[in-house]
């Protein structure tokens, strides 16, 4: 039998438009809450003529992504994918799809993104000084506009090498920002039929579609001067490592299919990274205690490294922990991305169509009480050595099984984000940098009051009111000097 599903429900129309009157991904997850709340962890929609299966339970999951991991890699059909038409997340699951995503995992295992990510740090700090620079020291400053140009340069000097001239990429930026806001929510989980998307949001595609032919412009514009650079063998030398799209002109791509993947790269990883930064940054104002336990872990750490001259930075576990916890109480994505099976299968008790849409509640997972010790509090001790934390993955999740897997926000198996490592580097690195450099205090001196925690639900769940912060600068850390 298929999950518990809602009446009633019309042909063509399904179910989800009785549950609530503007049916976008905003108030999907509030029609799941209630609904898992009444049938349990896993239920199903109908969204138009097809079932669609939410799961909110880790070891359901599990069974899925890992236990059953070739029949749930697959991806639904969608009549428009736009930009992402060629893209690794929409390969049908099959040898086009393995060779992109062993391309984009190899990349971003390359060496050179150490050497990226220091000169973003660098210059994610100095934008940040130069903002709280104010007489007194200690001004009020919102960087979640800093913080999204910094994960932007980095990604984008990966993704098309460092050459790029600052004025495209500005355009690009702006071309990114404008489609990410026209994409329509409703399309994110195929929630409507196509004739009501047609309908209701004709002239946002529109601007959609324009938005899109000028982003195909520049990105072709750029990849071009890359090319070129490299026939008369600029950034084909050590000085100047391989840019992803280095890797794609190697792959023999065509036009289309490069544009799409670069979209892709800028995509997945921006705004997502950046959503991240700003939650464990918020949490760090919010307790002072956790920044300046790390704060002090961090220069105990240093001087270690200081004695250690050479090797390669240490695995830093507090700062870890950190990223780690509000990964866990605030993943940027509430939901993985969505899976289909290629055939009939038995989930538990549940038949799962095939073809259906299947989707996992990755923040129901990780505050789930019976999983974690008071699952609403903020405290990174839990991913500390013998803590209940200890041996969950977030990079390989599941692999020891589903007590690995009390976390999902990268999601799990084959169709599991490949940026996972790359993202956790980047954070890790950028909260170590901003928590030596400065100090994150809340703007009203009674601590805490003044953090609105409150969620913005969306494809990517941000805070819903920026964070606002009184940074002071640190001229006291010689450590960093
Ligand atoms: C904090 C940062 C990030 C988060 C929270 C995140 C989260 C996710 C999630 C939840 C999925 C869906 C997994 C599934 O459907 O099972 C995903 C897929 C994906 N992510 Fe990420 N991601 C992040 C960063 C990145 C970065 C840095 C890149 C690449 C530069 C990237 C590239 C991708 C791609 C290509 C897929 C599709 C994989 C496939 O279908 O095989 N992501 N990500």
């Amino acid at each position: 039998s298929l999950p518990r599903a809602p009446w009633p429900r019309l042909p063509l129309i399904g179910n989800l438009f009785f549950l609530h009157h503007t049916p976008t991904v905003a108030s999907l997850t509030e029609v799941l809450r209630r609904l898992h709340a009444v049938h349990g962890p896993v239920v199903s929609l109908w969204i138009g003529s097809k079932p669609a299966i939410f799961i909110a339970c880790h070891g359901i999951a599990h069974r899925a992504l890992v236990n059953m991991d070739t029949t749930f890699a697959h991806r639904p059909t969608s009549w428009y994918t736009g930009l992402n038409s060629h893209g690794v997340n929409s390969a049908t699951y099959g040898s086009r799809w393995s060779r992109l995503r062993r391309n984009l995992s190899s990349h971003l295992a390359g060496e050179h993104v150490a050497g990226v990510l220091r000169s973003s740090a660098n210059r994610l700090v100095k934008s940040l000084e130069s903002a709280a620079a104010g007489e007194h020291g200690g001004d009020v400053v919102t960087p979640s506009d800093t913080f999204r140009h910094a994960v932007f340069g980095f990604f984008a000097a990966l993704c098309f090498g460092e050459g790029v001239e600052e004025d495209k990429l500005r355009r690009l930026r702006g071309l990114h920002a404008e489609i990410i806001s026209l994409i329509v929510e409703l399309d994110a989980f195929h929630l409507v039929p196509v004739f009501v998307q047609v309908v209701c949001y004709f002239p946002r595609w529109r601007n959609l579609m324009r938005a899109q032919r000028s982003h195909h412009v520049l990105v072709t514009d750029i990849i071009s001067a890359r090319r070129r650079r490299r026939e008369e063998g600029v950034g084909c030398d050590v000085a100047e490592p391989r840019c992803y799209v280095d890797t794609l002109l190697g792959l023999g791509l065509g036009e289309d299919e490069m544009v799409s993947l670069c979209w892709e790269y800028m995509n997945a990883s921006v705004k997502t990274t950046t959503t991240a930064l700003e939650w464990i940054m918020a949490r760090l104002v919010l307790h002072q205690d956790i920044q300046q336990k790390l704060r002090d872990d961090i220069a105990r750490q240093a001087s270690s490294d200081h004695t250690t001259c050479g090797e390669r930075r240490r695995r830093r576990p507090f700062v870890e922990a950190v990223v780690l916890e509000a990964l866990r109480l605030h993943p940027p994505a509430h939901y993985l991305l969505a899976h289909t099976t290629d055939k009939d299968v038995t989930l538990d008790k549940h038949v799962i169509p095939k073809g259906s849409i299947v989707n996992f509640d990755v923040a129901s997972i990780g505050r789930n009480a019976t999983l974690w010790t008071e699952p609403s509090v903020f405290r990174p001790d839990r991913f500390m050595e013998g803590g209940e934390g200890t041996g969950v993955h977030c990079t390989n999740a599941g692999c020891g099984g589903p007590e690995t897997m009390k976390m999902i926000p990268f999601g799990a198996g084959r169709r599991a984000c490949p940026g996972a490592g790359v993202a956790m580097t980047v954070l890790q690195s950028f909260v170590e940098d901003l928590v030596r450099r400065f100090k994150w205090i809340p703007v009203d001196s009674n601590v805490g009051t003044d953090v609105d925690t409150t969620e913005k639900q969306g494809i990517i769940t941000e805070m819903r009111v920026p964070l606002q912060t009184r940074l002071v600068v640190r001229r006291d850390n010689l450590l960093f000097e």
